[in-house]
């Protein structure tokens, strides 16, 4: 997995666990047994909620930053160091990731950020970005997207690094990896995280025409994995979890290391390549005027 999230072991690979009780299978059994005074643990910060339910060794966190949920600087500086609280603490398990804005999962990476800064910021911005991806899809923890709005871009980013999505069923919602619409470019490891999950032939098509998908396109494509009424969200995610929680940690990371292993070493062993594109990209006069003239039309379309 990614270098900055070490996998924890709770035995030296190779070896077979104990299969006596699911509890006993957890991060949370490695820990002396503790009186807890309480059962949920929140902390929030600016932008995000997190509440983790110790009992259950399930976090759930909500993006509560209006009024799109855009990632800004501040916004990923956030997600990375909840996602590192998280992946640090031996009781957490998994992780639901939602939104407290309604219709809105997140609107993708902000736009303000590539507009009009210094080539440092822009470095800077971006070195966020890939932060985010490096944990989230190289994350030990059971990760389930529970999409309850948009999810364009960046946004789509997020759920496609989780283990599971699961979306709600309303014809306004959409979710693609949009960026041509914009006159931009997904870089190659949101490409790869995106045929990982629906196929090249499904990517390629999707990526170049810079399509949204309505969410049972999305789901037919293999976008999400299910689609339910906005009252079931919650249910059918705490049902997934205990259902990928239901096996031995150990097994399932290794499991999920093996699978995403070569995209999140390609992105590393790129890093600093894929910082200087971007900046030399997004710096470009026709770039931003593309991305200007975006921006306008969204103002135009809410007047
Ligand atoms: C050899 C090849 C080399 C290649 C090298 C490649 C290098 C890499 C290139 C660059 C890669 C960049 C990757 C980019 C990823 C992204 O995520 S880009 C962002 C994409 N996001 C979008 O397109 C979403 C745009 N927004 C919307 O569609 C809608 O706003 C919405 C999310 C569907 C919500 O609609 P609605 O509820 O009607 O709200 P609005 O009125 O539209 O918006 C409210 C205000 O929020 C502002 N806003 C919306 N989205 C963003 C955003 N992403 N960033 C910043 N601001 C945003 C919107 O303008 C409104 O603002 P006000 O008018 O001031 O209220």
């Amino acid at each position: 997995m990614c270098p900055s999230v070490p996998l924890p072991s709770p035995c030296p690979p190779g070896i077979l666990f104990p299969y006596s009780s699911p509890q006993l299978w957890g991060r949370a059994a490695l820990q002396p047994p503790v009186l807890l005074p309480t059962q949920r643990r929140t902390f929030s910060n600016n932008k995000i909620l997190v509440e983790l339910d110790t009992s259950s060794g399930v976090a759930t966190m909500k993006f509560k930053s209006p009024p799109v949920n855009s990632l800004s600087l501040d916004f990923l500086t956030e997600f990375c160091i909840s996602l590192e609280k998280l992946e640090n603490d031996r009781a957490c398990r998994a992780l639901i990731i939602t939104s407290a804005i309604p219709r809105i999962f997140s609107s993708g990476l902000d736009i303000m950020e590539m507009f009009g800064k210094s080539t440092e910021h822009y470095a800077e911005f971006w070195r966020a970005v890939q932060e985010m991806w490096l944990r989230l899809y190289g994350s030990s923890m059971v990760t389930v997207a529970a999409i309850n709005g948009s999810s364009p871009a960046g946004g789509c980013l997020i759920a496609l690094s989780c283990d599971y999505r699961i979306m709600v069923e309303n014809p306004k919602y959409v979710i693609g990896l949009n960026e041509a619409q914009l006159g931009i470019v997904a870089p190659f490891w949101f490409k790869d995280t995106f045929v990982n999950t629906v196929g090249h032939r499904v990517a390629e098509r999707s990526l170049q025409l810079g399509l949204l998908h309505p969410v049972t396109e999305a789901h037919q494509i293999g976008l999400v994995d299910e689609v339910v009424p906005e009252e079931k969200l919650q249910e059918k995610a705490a049902a997934v979890v205990a259902q990928w929680l239901a096996l031995p940690d150990h097994a399932r990371q290794l499991t999920k290391s093996m699978m995403r292993k070569a995209v999140l070493d390609h992105m590393l062993a790129h890093r600093e390549e894929d910082i200087q594109n971007f900046v030399k990209f997004i710096s470009k006069d026709s770039i931003q005027k593309s991305l200007s003239m975006y921006m306008e039309m969204l103002k135009k379309k809410k007047s």
